[in-house]
């Protein structure tokens, strides 16, 4: 067995989770959940609000007791190694943890002395980071001056000044407008080639979790599917048709025989479609002059999470929900 390899076989992984489940009452918030994250890697825990992302977070990062189930933090219980865990892990959460009195460069310092690092430490990694994530210029600004953008900015260096192996980040792009959120993506990037972390983020915004090098969707506190996000998105095939117009039901029995399950969400009809660009021309061709709008688009990962749903609610057509299927699952 070469070293690498060796390596990765007594390296244990990051995050495990073995039917993580949280309680609150009668709110299942987390149902069973088991995980198992390499080191390095790059893991989005994808969902809607209320889905259990952040009680998720919470138990790995020891915030929490888990009401049932087990999960470790590069080998170390969550439970009974909790102070092994805490110096494991960097954790970014929905609320800033941030001083607004305090500048820029006096938050890391905080930060670094609360980690209890050097002097020296803390001033290297301060500068790097500040640097990384161009904060730079604003060390000596108050953190109640900085933009929206900046502040999350600032907020994630804090989280990783005592540089953790497992990063955690819930929500990292929350109510930040698109260059913002963008940027914020590309400070995370730069952060994972520089310092090998692994990272685990959870988002609603799912297109942006494109990048991630798996994502696992979370429904009701379930992980109802999971995967490279490419992979995922091929799967359901090479585009996306969506039609607007009248009698959009009937249209739907139609063409359901040969495009297979769709979605009717309002005014909208959405097929998969799977075939080369011929037979998508065809398509279009037929469609045009029948509809009042025809967009033909490539899929994302909004897109699986929509047809996941589809797909459940394929397996038990009696229950209802918001968005008829059609009559055949696709091939
Ligand atoms: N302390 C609590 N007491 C009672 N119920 C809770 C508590 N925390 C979370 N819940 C419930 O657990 C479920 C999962 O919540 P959670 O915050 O984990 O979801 P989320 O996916 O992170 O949502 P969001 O994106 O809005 O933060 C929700 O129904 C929520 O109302």
């Amino acid at each position: 067995m070469d070293a690498a390899r060796q390596a990765s076989v007594l390296t244990p992984p990051a995050i495990e989770a073995f039917e993580l489940t949280k309680r609150y009452g009668e709110v299942l918030a987390v149902d069973a959940l088991s995980l198992e994250i390499p080191s390095g890697q790059f893991f989005g825990l994808l969902g809607p609000n209320g889905s259990g992302k952040t009680t998720t977070v919470h138990m790995l990062s020891t915030l929490i007791r888990p009401t049932r189930g087990s999960a470790r933090i590069a080998g170390f219980d969550v439970l009974s190694r909790a102070i092994e865990v805490r110096r494991t892990i960097g954790v970014v959460f929905q609320d800033p943890a941030l001083d607004q009195n305090l500048s820029v460069a006096e938050n890391l310092r905080f930060a670094g002395q609360l980690y209890g690092l050097s002097k020296a430490e803390i001033r290297r990694r301060s500068e790097e980071l500040m640097e990384l994530f161009g904060l730079t210029e604003r060390r000596d600004q108050p953190v109640s001056r900085l933009s929206g953008g900046l502040r999350r900015a600032l907020d994630i260096a804090r989280g990783v000044i005592h540089e953790p192996r497992v990063l955690f980040l819930d929500e990292p792009t929350i109510g930040l407008d698109v260059p913002n959120r963008r940027r914020i993506w590309r400070f995370i990037g730069q952060l994972r080639a520089r310092k090998g972390m692994t990272v685990l983020l959870t988002t609603h915004y799912l297109e942006e979790a494109a990048d991630c090098d798996v994502v696992a969707f979370i429904q009701q506190g379930r992980i109802v599917k999971s995967g490279h996000p490419h992979q995922l998105i091929e799967s359901l095939g090479s585009h996306v048709i969506e039609i607007e117009g009248e009698r959009l039901d009937a249209l739907a029995a139609l063409l359901a025989p040969r495009l297979g399950a769709y979605l009717l969400e309002g005014e909208t009809l959405c097929f998969r479609f799977k075939g080369d660009a011929a037979a998508l021309a065809a398509l279009q061709a037929e469609l045009a002059p029948r509809v009042a709008a025809l967009r033909v688009r490539r899929p994302n990962l909004n897109d699986v999470f929509l047809w996941i749903n589809e797909a459940r609610a394929w397996q038990a057509p009696e229950r209802e929900t918001h968005r008829p299927i059609g009559e055949r699952a696709c091939p």
